[in-house]
């Protein structure tokens, strides 16, 4: 039975690079797969992983239509057993229907990759409507980690360095807007709360009087 399979995490848990390993496990085993991606960091039509592999993929956009895409390349001859489709948090929740029917009605795997949740934790809508639809929902094992040592289940933004909850839900990763740096980092929900980056606590435990957290540190002790 083919399956709608959501690998979800926080940013920087792997994702990527197992879409690229799960790639290439089902082709070394003569399947035939096509690779989706939406604004990777790389560039366009691009699945790229932070350990340094990549690999060329379908840029998808706000019109693409993934049943007509493959029901063409089908009727073209082409054989596909699978799709692997990266950044699935930029999908719509039109494109991840479209995804169910390409599983349930032409018996195509679809494993989809993607965070959660955006910087303001709230549902992305392609993972929202994954969760509804994906016959199974995995959470990847590597764990990425907060600054204070806790898992990491929420991905914070900054811009110049500072944490921010308002602005854009979509902002690729690693670029300069107005001037501005912007960047990710992944905290645990309770630095999220807090709004504690890596640089506020070390801002925070080289100035005594200046302590924006409460509670214990795992690497200061406690501190109030
Ligand atoms: N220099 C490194 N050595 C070993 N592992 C690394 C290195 N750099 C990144 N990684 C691993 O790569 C993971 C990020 O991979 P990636 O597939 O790009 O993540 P995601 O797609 O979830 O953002 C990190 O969690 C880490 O485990
Ligand atoms: C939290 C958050 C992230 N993004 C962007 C930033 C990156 O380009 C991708 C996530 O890629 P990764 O491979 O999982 O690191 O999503 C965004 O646009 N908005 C957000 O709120």
């Amino acid at each position: 039975m083919a399956e709608l399979v959501f690998f979800s995490g926080t940013m920087d848990c792997g994702k990527s690079t197992l879409a690229l390993q799960m790639d290439h496990n089902h082709r070394a085993r003569g399947r035939a797969g096509i690779i989706f991606t939406r604004n990777d960091r790389a560039g366009e039509a691009t699945l790229s992983s932070r350990l340094g592999l990549s690999t060329a993929a379908v840029e998808v956009d706000d019109g693409m239509d993934f049943h007509h895409h493959v029901v063409k390349l089908l009727s073209a001859g082409e054989r596909i057993d699978y799709l692997i489709c990266d950044e699935a948090q930029f999908f719509d929740a039109t494109q991840v229907d479209q995804l169910a029917r390409i599983v349930d009605d032409l018996a195509i795997d679809v494993f989809t990759f993607g965070i959660t949740t955006d910087f303001r934790t709230r549902l992305f809508p392609g993972s929202a409507r994954l969760i509804e639809l994906a016959d199974r929902v995995e959470v990847l094992q590597v764990e990425a980690l907060c600054w204070c040592g806790a898992r990491a289940t929420h991905n914070a933004r900054t811009v110049g360095g500072v944490m921010v909850v308002e602005g854009a839900q979509v902002v690729v990763g690693d670029v300069v807007v107005n001037d501005d740096q912007i960047g990710y980092e992944v905290l645990c929900r309770r630095h999220h709360r807090k709004r504690m980056t890596s640089a506020t606590a070390r801002a925070g435990a080289l100035s005594p009087d200046v302590l924006p957290f409460d509670g214990a540190h795992p690497m200061l002790g406690q501190q109030r």
